[in-house]
């Protein structure tokens, strides 16, 4: 999937008061729609047309060339955004033919005064239809606008529009939807059969995403999609409570650690790093790179005894500590003089590691990290989840989380139940993938904005761990560290495929590429 910064597209005004991406439901959606146009003042329908606008001018955006365009129009306001859509297209010289799902008695107010302006439109042809057989041709070369339901969608499609989404998927034209692709709900798509959902090219949702947008499940009805910015009320934004984010540039600037001119390697945090074993050393070594390149002044690798060169030789700055055993990591030692401490990587599930875990829990008093064995390691022993220090970051992919907090059926438990595990335990909690997500402590849910699927390869896992773990060290707040550690590490993953492409892409990489996430964050 793909989305469009939002900051390219904001007016300064709005830009200012809005530093954080929040997404709604749609119930809230239509609130803070109703809220600016009394607040604005705006009417419905001047609203209504500067969405259109917008929207006509990404649709040329994407589609310079292409001269014929087929719009679907339901009969809510996402009808209504179709046909101003078709009539300033039309008034572009495009030629539009309009497919009406129903009469206009069913009609929105501001849905019939557009059927009304675009009837004296020329270039544009109504059909008003209710079987397949009557609908215009439909070439290859034309693109369908979708504007048959957006927000508004109350149950599953059935009946005719069902047809026309069946018929809409069928065929080989690309596919724009206006604001979400029909039949797609906002949030929870339990109960909606996935044939009944168009399956757009392009997604052109208005103001922020839609949450169901970022489950996995739902990438091939949302196709690309770009967020487009129509100027509702800020005052509206900010007030009105949700505990979805997403994730982008304006958030994590103000999260950057100050580096004091006059510091120093002990000022700007210790590292202890608990990762890899025997025939697993590579973990050990990403982590460790990666943590260098995360501002940190120190970092000290813990390793299985006999393997500490393998540290030393591929990553020269770091300091290395020795385990007893010479297989996995079986004890601690000295961790009070540690700023924070990141263990899981590679350290396998062997006893020995069990019993190490457990004392590290008991003992620990700095700001923790886990990941990966170390996550399957209490996901087994349950009883150490009562152990985790409030805070704690848990870094899980998505087989690691179900081991965690069972499984789910769909994306939508799936957050339910990494937000109810994450308030209950104290923690934060994360599922990596696309579109990160970050469960904190307090129930909010965070969806990460950068990275792209050439990140799915081996030892990226271990890079994030470094990076958190790096940023943790240097004081951060456990908060403030899973979300500037999960966008450095994804805006990391977006250079790196811009300069040798996904398919090359290697968790060394990603650290290499660490200094340019850094600096496009402080430009
Ligand atoms: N965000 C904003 O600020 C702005 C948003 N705007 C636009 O407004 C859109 C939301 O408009 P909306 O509220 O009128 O809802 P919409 O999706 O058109 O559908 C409602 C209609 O569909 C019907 N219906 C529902 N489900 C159905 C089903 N399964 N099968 C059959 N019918 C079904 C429902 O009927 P009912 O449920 O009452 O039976 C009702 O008639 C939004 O997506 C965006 O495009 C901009 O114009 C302005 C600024
Ligand atoms: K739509």
């Amino acid at each position: 999937m793909y989305w469009v910064d939002f900051d390219k597209y904001f007016c300064f005004s709005i830009r200012l008061s809005l530093t954080i991406m929040k997404l709604f439901s749609s119930t809230q959606i239509k609130e803070i729609d109703e809220y600016s146009i009394v607040h604005e003042p705006i009417t419905s329908v001047a609203l209504m047309e500067r969405v259109a606008e917008i929207l006509a001018h990404a649709i040329l955006d994407i589609y310079p060339h292409v001269n014929r365009f087929l719009v679907f129009c339901g009969p809510g306001n996402n009808g209504g955004d179709g046909l101003a859509v078709a009539r300033l297209l039309a008034l572009q010289g495009k030629c539009l033919d309009i497919v009406l799902l129903y009469d206009q008695e069913k009609f929105s107010t501001d849905t019939l005064i557009n059927y009304k302006r675009l009837k004296k439109t020329s270039c544009v042809t109504l059909h008003r239809i209710d079987k397949l057989e009557d609908l215009p041709e439909l070439g290859p070369q034309d693109v369908v606008i979708d504007a048959m339901f957006g927000t508004g969608l109350s149950r599953p499609l059935n009946g005719w529009p069902l047809e026309v989404v069946t018929y809409i998927n069928s065929c080989q034209a690309e596919v724009v939807s206006i604001d979400m692709p029909s039949g797609l709900p906002g949030e929870d798509c339990s109960g909606f059969p996935s044939d009944g959902i168009v399956c757009a090219t392009n997604t052109l949702t208005l103001q922020f995403p839609k949450l169901s947008f970022f489950f996995p499940e739902n990438e091939k009805y949302v196709g690309l999609f770009q967020v487009l910015p129509i100027g509702l009320h800020p005052q509206a934004l900010t007030t009105i409570p949700t505990p979805y984010q997403f994730i982008t540039a304006s958030n994590v600037k103000p999260l950057l650690p100050k580096r004091a001119t006059f510091g120093h390697k002990g000022t700007f945090g210790h590292l202890l790093l608990i990762a890899g074993s025997k025939g697993m050393m590579g973990a050990s070594v990403l982590s460790a790179r990666a943590a260098c390149r995360a501002g940190v002044g120190l970092v000290t690798s813990h390793v299985p005894s006999g393997q500490g060169q393998i540290v030393q030789i591929a990553v020269p700055e770091v300091l290395v500590v020795e385990d007893m055993d010479t297989v996995c990591f079986s004890s601690i030692s000295n961790i009070k003089t540690y700023s924070a401490i990141a263990v899981g990587p590679g350290i396998s599930k062997h006893q020995k590691a069990r019993v190490a875990l457990r004392q590290l829990l008991k003992e620990v008093e700095s700001p923790l990290l886990l990941d990966a064995d170390a996550l399957n390691i209490i996901a087994e022993e349950r009883d150490m989840l009562d152990m985790l220090p409030p805070n704690t970051i848990l870094t899980p992919h998505p087989k690691e989380l179900s081991r965690l907090v069972g499984d789910w059926s769909n994306s939508f438990q799936r957050l339910e139940l990494q937000q109810a595990f994450a308030l209950k335990y104290q923690v934060v909690l994360l599922c990596k993938g696309a579109f990160t997500t970050i469960a904190l402590p307090n129930g909010d849910l965070l969806f990460n904005s950068t990275g792209n699927s050439g990140m799915a390869t081996g030892g990226t896992g271990d890079v994030l761990s470094g990076i958190i773990g790096g940023l943790l060290a240097q004081g951060l707040t456990s908060v403030d560290a899973a979300i500037l550690g999960v966008y450095l590490h994804g805006l990391a993953g977006d250079i790196s495929a811009g300069e040798i492409g996904q398919q090359a892409l290697t968790a060394s990489d990603l650290v290499n590429n660490l200094g340019k996430a850094w600096l496009s964050i402080l430009k």
